[in-house]
């Protein structure tokens, strides 16, 4: 059996205070962070947000204006110098697949692989189409393939020469929800087994949540937080990122202690110090598994609009202060709208921002 040089993975790619732009306007400014071995990133924000521009930057296909973009301590781009993107190692995979269409499967995985023998090149194609999951593909055309199916290859055609990095542009994007439900875990165990760092870029908290370790979360071409999904959704540092991801209400509510605010959901006790002053005024943000729906609870809740969503029900519920917010319920207990329910809340993530 044929076997293939270690990946030469990247120890770390580096953006510090970058910026970006076209014709002299900067669409991505301040830019920092870091991407270690084997992670999996995300550039996550709403449309025209400069994701791409920041990708295309990491890239090499775009000039910075300042800042600095290094792997493994190397430069690739500053204000003065860009290396161009064909010697930078990185692969990339796009929304449109673009596959060759003249060439077979095998052929189009094979494309960065001239550097090999004819006998590892065909070894490396067998060992990535197992991988994908479409093992005996390789006489096929892209054309008889599902969209599915074709985005696999993709991947394995970008990380065939083992790229330091991968950067992927929106790839699931033309994928149908089903499909890329699936897709999506999948390209992750992929990318975990091959031991490739790569950045994904998309504007779907969900793909984001499934894919990546870390998540940068931009608007207006800055990045607002870089963290974890658990870090970005139950932590946010910014009232955009609280807003962005996830759903939630922002609730008035006045600081009662180092670690406790009392709200029209009365006084709650979170896990750590919140920094605010006493008395000072917040807005409280709540999710919906904040609140749970309880039939034995005596603080109620006028349910004034539902979603069935499968495995559990989503309530909006209008408090005593007219003030409303979502209540998670288990799928059995299905109640109409107008009814009162009981809600408890179960909150101990405070997480809250001055009063606007
Ligand atoms: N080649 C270009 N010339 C001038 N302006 C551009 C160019 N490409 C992008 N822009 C502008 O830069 C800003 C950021 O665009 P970018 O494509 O990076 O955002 P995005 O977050 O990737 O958006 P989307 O999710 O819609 O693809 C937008 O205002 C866009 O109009």
């Amino acid at each position: 059996m044929t076997s293939f040089p270690p990946n030469k993975i990247l120890k770390e790619l580096d953006v510090i205070d970058l910026a970006v732009g076209y014709q002299g306007n900067a669409v991505v400014e301040g830019v920092t962070f870091k991407l270690l071995e084997g992670q999996i990133g995300c550039l996550l924000g709403p449309s025209g947000c400069g994701k791409s521009t920041l990708l295309r930057a990491i890239a090499g296909f775009e000039p910075v204006m300042s800042g600095e973009i290094c792997l493994n301590d190397k430069t690739l781009s500053n204000e003065a110098n860009v290396l161009p993107p064909e010697q930078r190692e990185i692969g990339m995979v796009f929304q449109d697949i673009a596959l060759f269409p003249h060439l077979t499967i095998a052929e189009n995985i094979a494309f960065g692989l001239s550097h090999l023998s004819k006998s590892d090149k065909k070894a490396r194609v067998e060992e990535l189409l197992n991988l994908v999951g479409l093992s005996g593909y390789q006489e096929r055309y892209p054309h008889s393939l599902s969209g599915g199916q074709q985005q696999r290859i993709a991947l394995a055609r970008a990380i065939a020469p083992k790229p330091k990095l991968l950067l992927m542009d929106e790839p699931f994007s033309g994928l149908d929800a089903k499909l890329r439900e699936e897709l999506v875990p999948d390209i992750r165990s992929i990318l975990l087994h091959e031991k490739m760092s790569a950045i994904l870029v998309t504007h779907d908290q969900m793909e984001a949540f499934a894919m990546a370790d870390m998540i940068a979360v931009m608007d207006a071409g800055r990045v607002h937080q870089y963290g974890t999904a658990y870090q970005i959704y139950h932590r946010p540092k910014t009232r955009f990122v609280a807003t962005f991801i996830g759903q939630g209400d922002f609730l008035p509510a006045v600081v009662c202690g180092p670690n406790c605010v009392h709200s029209d959901l009365g006084r709650i006790q979170g896990e750590l110090h919140h920094g605010f002053e006493n008395d000072v005024k917040v807005d409280l943000l709540v999710r919906p598994d904040d609140i749970i729906h309880d039939d034995d609870s005596p603080s109620k809740g006028l349910i004034v609009s539902k979603w069935f969503r499968g495995s559990h029900f989503l309530y909006r519920v209008k408090l005593g202060s007219g003030h409303v917010v979502y209540c998670f319920a288990s799928s059995h207990h299905n109640h109409f709208i107008g009814q009162e329910i009981g809600i408890t809340v179960e909150l101990d993530h405070l997480v809250m921002f001055e009063h606007e």
